[in-house]
């Protein structure tokens, strides 16, 4: 029962690294012959000189591909500036923590991949193999023994400790009473799943302080029993197993085996675009929800050391030949006969996936996208998601937030960026380009409103405290006008976003009703982080509620301006032409009302997203499908009987929540019921009562709200705690 790696053989290349099978010279080395290995039987845990064998290709294998990828960036396939696949970056350049992270979790799935392939050559088939992988995760999970360390040190250490502990600054559980012993050569244990060397997969490791009446600025320690909880680079969450056609991280397929149905057909064929205009809900509303988003949730896209990854050929016409392509591509074709983009001679829209993160324990399996900003609601997008970036907003006086002042302006503006030219698609260098918590900000005009307006109530906040506190510090009046403008965050979400889009009745059928008076609801078995599947799908069903245009009014509202909206994408100067531009910019959006939620889109986001001084732009739609895909979403049916809908066995099982013309189409569209995509399918669905969204994308849209309250310690209206608010803290 002797085997040998030699199974990590050249014909396997192509299946864990495609593209790096095209330049195999680099790859000679990386697949020399081995050692033999043996295994007694085929059950058997997995060998761990087999599993070590595996990380150390697997590592070289990911870093081969980074090292691929910034020659080919070197070798001039890459982005233009200020072009719609650039600006969809956000940012040319990634936190370093959150490269590593990416780095590190490439290693870890294309060790998973080899190991895979390994244990599928016995009875063991690729899909029974995550499974089995999950199982010895587990078997590795349970109790005491997988505890990370945790060790706090106070900053007074003349002394040495007690228990040895804190002598080692850097590992302060080193030497301590009660440490495992260390070894100096591999132990012959068949358990190695586990990446435990400590350099290259760090299990996540928080130090709490005892002080804790604000939250972090990480959103880590809010939980008390899993401080790392919610955290800024946490992994989403699942509620459902991913689909990967390997289990592991490539891209899924129809359940015949065929390509899944072109994102780009599905946004031209089910998402038309029909201005019809909500008659309840103002644009406002959409705009609370984009920000309340990137509150909650922000994936990001996999980029090199030199910046963004082009997929495509500068104009469009097609995709890179695979010589040139990096393997974080997965561009959306477009078809011949597309009415839009044919007459500017696009095939090709460029798409590059979500960063990964390794789990938190570093263990081995699917690949888990991360969430670059912290889980909770807590303004984030104004305060920053990393202590650096917070720091840097902050002007350090009053407790307020840097804000800059213009000519006959009484209030101020968000403070500028200092490479504007980079990150906004500006006409002129006098052009405003924003500098906030969130990278996302010069995205449009009105999203960068909301945030002007929630920078001028913090330092309103901070000043009305300072008059009453004048003894308070530069800190202590900025911790607790943040405290305040997140209770007024949470407060409007819960109290009058939600209950307006979703419904009351369902609110109190979820369990996040809003309340008037101290609730007792937290718990700290809640998980708050951010379910995958919310992100990358049921919430952006709200895209389609975007209108074409922005509306401004000048006082009085004697008149009405249309602008449209992809004339202004990174761009935010239409906030500040004239001295009332802000104001008639805020005017508009109260006025105008937003798009209905059907799954009707606008062609400004379907056709020209991110236009720039470009004849055409990225389609919305059919990226909310392909990531949706990159992330391994499960499918509609899987998440209908998620949420405890019938599952179909034919389309014709769908005509309960999924009126007969969409019915057609989607069977025109799909091979099979289980193909379709959760986005797609949830989007389909007849909007339950009270609310703007169906039956199945709702109930995970309630999920996350649910979590995202019950889950945070320091959620506004939680009475009976150390931080909690005092009653009539505004009172007389
Ligand atoms: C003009 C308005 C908007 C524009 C231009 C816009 C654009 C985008 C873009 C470019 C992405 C990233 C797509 C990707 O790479 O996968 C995105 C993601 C997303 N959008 Fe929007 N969006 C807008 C409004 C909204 C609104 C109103 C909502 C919901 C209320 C929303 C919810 C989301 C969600 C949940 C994501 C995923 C976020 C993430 O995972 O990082 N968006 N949007
Ligand atoms: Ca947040």
């Amino acid at each position: 029962c002797c085997f040998d790696l030699d199974f990590l053989t050249d014909d396997l290349f192509p299946e864990v690294a495609p593209i790096l099978a095209n330049t195999k010279t680099l790859l000679e080395d990386l697949f020399k012959p081995s050692k033999k290995y043996c295994v007694e039987h085929e059950e058997s845990p997995i060998p761990s000189d087999v599993v070590a064998e595996c990380i150390r290709r697997g590592r070289e294998l990911a870093r081969a591909a980074a090292r691929r990828g910034n020659e080919l960036v070197g070798n001039g396939v890459s982005l233009e500036d200020a072009s719609p696949a650039m600006l969809h970056f956000f940012s040319a350049s990634l936190p370093s923590e959150v490269r590593k992270a990416s780095d590190t979790s490439h290693e870890i799935l294309s060790a998973t991949k080899l190991l895979q392939m390994k244990m599928s050559t016995g009875s063991r088939t690729p899909n029974t193999f995550t499974s089995f992988l999950e199982h010895q995760g587990l078997r590795l999970k349970d109790a005491a023994y997988c505890k990370s360390v945790k060790v706090c040190c106070s900053s007074s250490n003349k002394y040495r400790t007690i228990d040895g502990t804190c002598n080692n600054e850097e590992h302060p559980e080193w030497g301590r009473r009660g440490a495992p012993f260390t070894r100096i050569a591999t132990p012959r244990y068949a358990d190695g799943l586990r990446l435990k060397d400590a350099a290259y997969c760090k299990s996540v490791k928080v130090c709490c302080s005892g002080s804790n009446k604000y939250r972090t600025i990480d959103g880590t320690c809010n939980n008390e029993e899993h401080p790392e909880w919610g955290r800024r680079g946490a992994p989403f969450t699942r509620i459902a197993t991913p689909r990967y056609t390997d289990g592991i991280y490539a891209m899924p397929v129809a359940t015949s085996g065929r390509q899944l149905p072109n994102p780009r057909v599905l946004s031209t064929r089910l998402f038309s675009d029909q201005p019809i205009g909500s008659r309840v809900l103002s644009n406002m509303n959409m705009q609370w929800g984009q920000f309340i988003t990137h509150d909650l949730v922000f994936q990001v896209m996999e980029v090199t050391d030199k910046g963004g990854i082009q997929c495509c050929l500068g104009d469009g016409a097609d995709v890179l030949p695979s010589e040139w392509l990096n393997d974080k591509c997965i561009p959306i074709s477009v078809p011949e006969d597309d009415q839009f983009y044919r007459c500017h001679g696009v095939k090709c829209l460029n798409f590059v996936r979500s960063v990964t993160t390794p789990r938190d324990d570093c263990s081995l399996g699917h690949a888990e996208q991360m969430n670059t900003v912290t889980s909770y609601l807590d303004g984030s997008p104004i305060y920053g998601s990393d202590k650096k970036l917070a720091s840097k907003l902050r002007s350090r006086s009053g407790g307020r937030l840097r804000q800059e002042s213009r000519k006959d302006c009484l209030r101020g503006f968000l403070p500028s960026v200092s490479d504007k030219f980079a990150v906004c698609d500006l006409r002129n260098s006098s052009d405003p380009c924003y500098l906030a918590g969130d990278t996302r900000i010069n995205q449009t005009p009105t999203l960068a409103m909301l945030h002007t307006l929630l920078l001028r109530e913090h330092n309103r906040v901070a000043d009305t405290l300072s008059d009453l506190n004048p003894l308070w510090s530069d800190e202590k009046l900025y911790q607790e006008a943040r405290r305040i403008v997140i209770a007024e965050i949470q407060h409007i979400t819960y109290q009058e976003w939600l209950p307006v889009n979703f419904g009351e009745q369902y609110l109190r059928y979820y369990r996040i009703s809003p309340s008037t008076l101290y609730t007792r609801d937290y718990s700290a078995d809640v998980n708050p982080g951010v379910i995958n599947s919310f992100g990358a799908a049921a919430f952006r069903f709200l895209h389609t509620v975007i209108s074409d245009n922005i509306m401004t009014c000048p006082s009085g509202y004697n008149a009405a301006y249309l602008h449209r909206l992809s004339d202004h994408y990174f761009n935010p100067s239409l906030l500040e032409s004239t001295p009332d531009s802000f104001d008639d910019v805020v005017r508009g959006i109260i006025a105008q009302n937003e798009g209905e939620s059907d799954p009707y889109c606008s062609g400004e986001i379907t056709n020209l997203l991110f236009k720039s001084h470009n004849r055409w732009g990225m389609d919305l739609i059919a990226m909310d499908i392909q990531r949706g895909r990159d992330h391994g979403i499960a499918s509609y049916n899987d998440y209908r009987e998620i949420c405890g809908l019938q599952r179909a066995r034919c389309f014709q099982d769908l005509a309960n929540e999924i009126p007969q013309d969409r019915i057609n189409a989607l069977q025109y569209l799909y091979e099979c019921v289980d193909d379709i995509d959760l986005f797609v399918g949830g989007a389909m669905e007849r909007d339950v009562h009270g609310s703007i969204l169906g039956h199945t994308l709702q109930c995970i849209v309630a999920e996350q709200f649910y979590r995202t309250r019950v889950g945070d310690r320091y959620f506004y209206d939680n009475g009976e705690m150390p931080h909690s608010f005092t009653n009539g803290l505004y009172s007389p």
